[in-house]
């Protein structure tokens, strides 16, 4: 049905441009274009074309097996053909959807059959992403596919950190692609690194990655003074997790008659925004007892690791981190505050199994309200509360958190789309995974406000948020006593204490990091975040929860997460890859175990009870 509907909006194309239509027709036919999630779901039901019947020529489909992708991901399915076709898309598809290669995989093709022009005398293809984070892991991508497909494609990133004369010889090779943030180039066209009029001749392709991030991170001024250089020919490419004002707007200011492709998984276009193979929960408790609650999820291993925790302050996460340290558990902290070397060695090496919790602090606020304190709100925020934090700096959205398990929510975003790009961390294409929000009643509000969003009352498993069944109110009393002691002894001066010297250590690492980086790429090895900061060694006996604490609901609900994560060949030890989401519903203990009886049921998962309560 779908690649019917589809059909006639390439012939309104042609039409358009054989008849000139006029502008305000267009835009009517660009909004029937619209391609829904409920018409795209219906056609990828039955869509099971491979790489290779999407159009992508072998090399391609080579280098994707070796990273063990082996099928498309439905917006992979839908956007290559359009790409290839060389139409302008704008794609709206969950977090963790495959957008990236949905871009990727169609644009290299396209540079491999049509090497830009040596004349050129700029990149054919800009991609453009909010953060440097997301700068690192797009060049990533490209580069190894680069090189799984031996050709001569040359790819540099160019970063606001640069110094103009590094940033002049990454751009004198002459690369085919560029990618960068939109401040950093519009710098480069100020100051003549970049020359506008040879942009103009070559550009080919402009991609705008995270698009519902660009505006919010403060680079309106820079989109538009680009788009005074991208030629009408250019195909330009807009991906997004969400559809936003912003992205509206985008629309309207780069790109020439798009298809638009919308895919939820199912559901309401609107409001279906969590991939499906995420299960949420959330566990409601004090602001004070939440120190309780999360040891007691960590350490009677009732959630599946890797974990990835988020705080809302820096200060938070040392404080988490440090509480941590007493009872033995290494985790690692990320956040604005830290060199960029040091955070993106951080995020390799919790991608490559290193340390299973890394604690990260996100305090982005929605594009609304940024915007509501005019652009650059983000610099300014952050040039407010310290010089030192960095205005480029994005942990929640895009960045591709490999095998995290569960996401937790120590403290709550502060936005619904916030909650979105946080648990779209984990569940990433064919993965499963969970999501566990701890809520104190100063937090009800924005919780109200993302059940609402989620559909609260709506039948389907994906869409809820569910209370968390594994752990009962004897468990968490069980932890009080250590817990108390433990908090008391973090003061203010000790979190003060601990953050000044990670950051003294990361600065020092980061310039280490430089260095070695250049001469080996690969090594992750070189240096360690999860190192203990506290002054206090750990007391010996925190380290283990002695038998005589946990109850035998507790100690039942902890075995069966154990033997859960083993079935899913997630032993637990790091250095672990690619978890599938082969795992069954009926042997999920998160699905078919409750550590207390549910106040009411709901259709799928939790209806039923634990051992001691059997049905
Ligand atoms: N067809 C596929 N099969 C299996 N894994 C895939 C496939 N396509 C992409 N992936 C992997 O899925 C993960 C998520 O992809 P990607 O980062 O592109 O998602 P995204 O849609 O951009 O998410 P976000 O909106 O959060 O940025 C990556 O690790 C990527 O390698």
């Amino acid at each position: 049905m779908a690649k019917r509907k589809r059909q006639p909006q390439t012939d309104r194309k042609e039409q358009e441009k054989a008849e000139d239509i006029p502008e305000n027709e267009k835009i009517e036919q660009e909004d029937k274009a619209v391609v829904t999630g409920e018409v795209v779901e219906e056609e990828l039901d039955d869509d099971e074309r491979s790489f290779e019947e999407l159009g992508l020529e072998a090399r391609l489909v080579r280098a994707l097996s070796k990273k063990s992708i082996e099928k498309p991901t439905p917006i992979q399915r839908v956007a290559i053909p359009l790409i290839l076709e060389g139409k302008d898309v704008v794609a709206r598809a969950k977090t963790g959807s495959g957008k990236t290669l949905a871009y990727l995989l169609p644009v290299l093709q396209k540079l491999f059959a049509d090497s830009p022009s040596k004349s050129n005398l700029a990149p054919a293809v800009f991609i453009l992403v909010p953060t440097r984070e997301l700068c690192q892991q797009v060049y990533s991508e490209v580069t190894s596919l680069i090189e799984q497909c031996r050709v001569q494609l040359k790819v540099v990133q160019l970063r606001s950190t640069m110094s103009a004369s590094d940033l002049k010889t990454s751009l004198a090779g002459l690369p085919d692609i560029v990618v960068s943030t939109p401040a950093c180039v519009h710098t480069c066209l100020k100051n003549g690194i970049l020359q506008a009029k040879a942009l103009q001749e070559s550009l080919s392709v402009l991609v705008l990655d995270e698009a519902d991030l660009l505006l919010s991170y403060g680079y309106e001024d820079d989109i538009k003074a680009l788009t005074a250089y991208v030629p009408k020919r250019c195909q330009c490419l807009l991906m997004s997790a969400t559809s936003s004002a912003d992205v509206e707007k985008l629309k309207k200011l780069i790109l020439h008659n798009p298809y638009i492709l919308t895919l939820p998984e199912v559901g309401d276009v609107k409001d279906d925004v969590i991939p499906r193979n995420v299960q949420q929960f959330y566990i409601s408790c004090s602001a004070r007892d939440k120190l309780i609650h999360i040891l007691a999820l960590l350490k009677l291993e009732l959630i599946q690791k890797k974990v990835l925790i988020f705080v809302n302050s820096i200060d938070s996460s040392f404080r988490l981190k440090l509480f941590f340290e007493q009872f033995g558990i290494k985790s690692a902290v990320l956040n604005a505050e830290l060199p960029q070397n040091s955070r993106l060695h951080i995020l390799e090496e919790f991608n490559a199994g290193l340390f299973d919790y890394l604690i990260a602090t996100d305090d982005s606020q929605s594009a609304e309200e940024q915007n509501d304190k005019e652009t650059h709100a983000l610099k300014k925020k952050s040039k407010k509360h310290s010089k030192k934090l960095d205005a480029e700096f994005g942990v929640v959205r895009g960045i591709d958190f490999k095998n995290v398990y569960t996401v937790v929510n120590y403290d709550m975003p502060q936005t619904a789309p916030g909650y979105v790009h946080r648990i779209g961390r984990t569940g990433r294409a064919y993965n499963t995974g969970a999501s566990v929000s701890l809520v104190s009643p100063e937090e009800m509000e924005i919780f109200e406000e993302i059940k609402s969003i989620l559909g609260e009352n709506d039948a389907e498993d994906s869409k809820y948020i569910a209370p968390f069944p594994l752990l009962s109110k004897n468990a968490v009393e069980s932890l009080r006593y250590r817990t108390e002691d433990v908090s008391r002894s973090i003061t203010k001066l000790a979190v003060r204490e601990s953050r000044a010297q990670d950051l003294r250590n990361e600065i020092l690492n980061s310039e280490k990091l430089k260095a070695h980086f250049q001469d080996n790429p690969k090594d992750l090895d070189l240096l360690k975040h999860d190192k203990v900061l506290s002054k206090k060694e750990p007391a010996a006996h925190l380290r283990d929860v002695p038998e005589y604490l946990l109850d035998a609901t507790t100690k039942e609900a902890s075995k069966i997460v154990k033997l859960a994560r083993a079935a899913m060949g997630n032993s637990g030890s790091t250095n672990r890859r690619g978890i599938k989401g082969k795992f069954k519903k009926s042997r999920d203990p998160l699905k078919t175990f409750s550590a207390e009886a549910p106040k009411r049921g709901r259709k799928g998962g939790m209806k039923r009870k634990g051992k001691n309560q059997e049905e």
